[in-house]
């Protein structure tokens, strides 16, 4: 069993304005206090430096949704990782299967963006996950396993400083939550590579994300493997986001 506190992170996408921001970010520093697990909110990247003022004194850390692979010049749209740690970013989503999906990013990709964020001091949250089709023909172990080794086997020796999200696709924004024994199965097997490659596998959180809610947070939590959540629409709502941390804090 391991020891280390859940991590609750939020992923807005790309919801939320000023207003909407302040009140929301108002209401988890306030429902927040004496948490007893780990939180982040993954915000816009406009709302970086709002989010983090909001945020000041509070258990609540702060997290982007991408991450460029470059380090800085003519390279229109991106940001950097030196740009992110100005706003005291913490965290970093790297390989969304949004992000794989509309915007094509290749496993090495992911691998690139994921280490030029640990060069920065930010921890990437590196998304895997199977889509429906990849499920039904029998390849989720395979899909995931292909995903999480290209960013933890760079030339010859192992990253581990991440945080992994396992988001099954045909559960994000589906209402169509995976089970807590079909998750836990994927963890386990996740955690198994990481144990493979490294003595810290223990250590690495290991979050679930696909329609985790208020109703459901608390069984997946329960899952030996589960070490948290990436939670999307459910962390847009401050009641909703605060059950799951209060979840993830038994
Ligand atoms: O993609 C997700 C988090 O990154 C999950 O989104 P939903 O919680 O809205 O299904």
């Amino acid at each position: 069993m391991t020891q280390k506190k859940k991590l609750i992170a939020g992923n807005w996408k790309m919801n939320g304005n000023l207003e909407a921001n302040d009140a929301l970010v108002r209401a988890l520093v306030a429902g927040t206090k004496g948490a007893a697990c780990e939180i982040a909110v993954c915000v816009p990247a406009p709302y970086l430096a709002q989010v983090q003022m909001l945020k000041s004194g509070s258990a609540l850390e702060l997290g982007a949704q991408d991450v460029s692979q470059h380090e800085s010049g003519a390279y229109t749209g991106e940001v950097s990782a030196a740009m992110l740690r100005e706003f005291g970013v913490r965290y970093a989503i790297v390989g969304h299967s949004e992000r794989r999906q509309y915007h094509g990013e290749s496993d090495t990709l992911v691998a690139e963006k994921a280490k030029t964020a640990l060069a920065h001091g930010i921890t990437p949250i590196v998304c895997v996950g199977e889509t429906l089709a990849e499920r039904e023909a029998g390849h989720t172990e395979e899909v995931v396993k292909r995903q999480l080794a290209a960013v933890i086997h760079v030339n010859g020796h192992c990253i581990s400083e991440i945080v992994v999200a396992y988001e099954p696709v045909w559960a994000i924004g589906t209402g169509r939550t995976a089970t807590p024994e079909q998750a836990q199965q994927v963890h386990a097997l996740l955690r198994k590579q990481l144990a493979a490659a490294t003595a810290h596998a223990e250590r690495v959180h290991i979050l679930y994300g696909g329609s985790m809610n208020a109703a459901n947070a608390a069984s997946l939590l329960a899952q030996q493997d589960i070490d948290g959540g990436l939670v999307g629409g459910a962390s847009l709502k401050a009641a909703d986001f605060l059950q799951i941390i209060a979840a993830g804090s038994r």
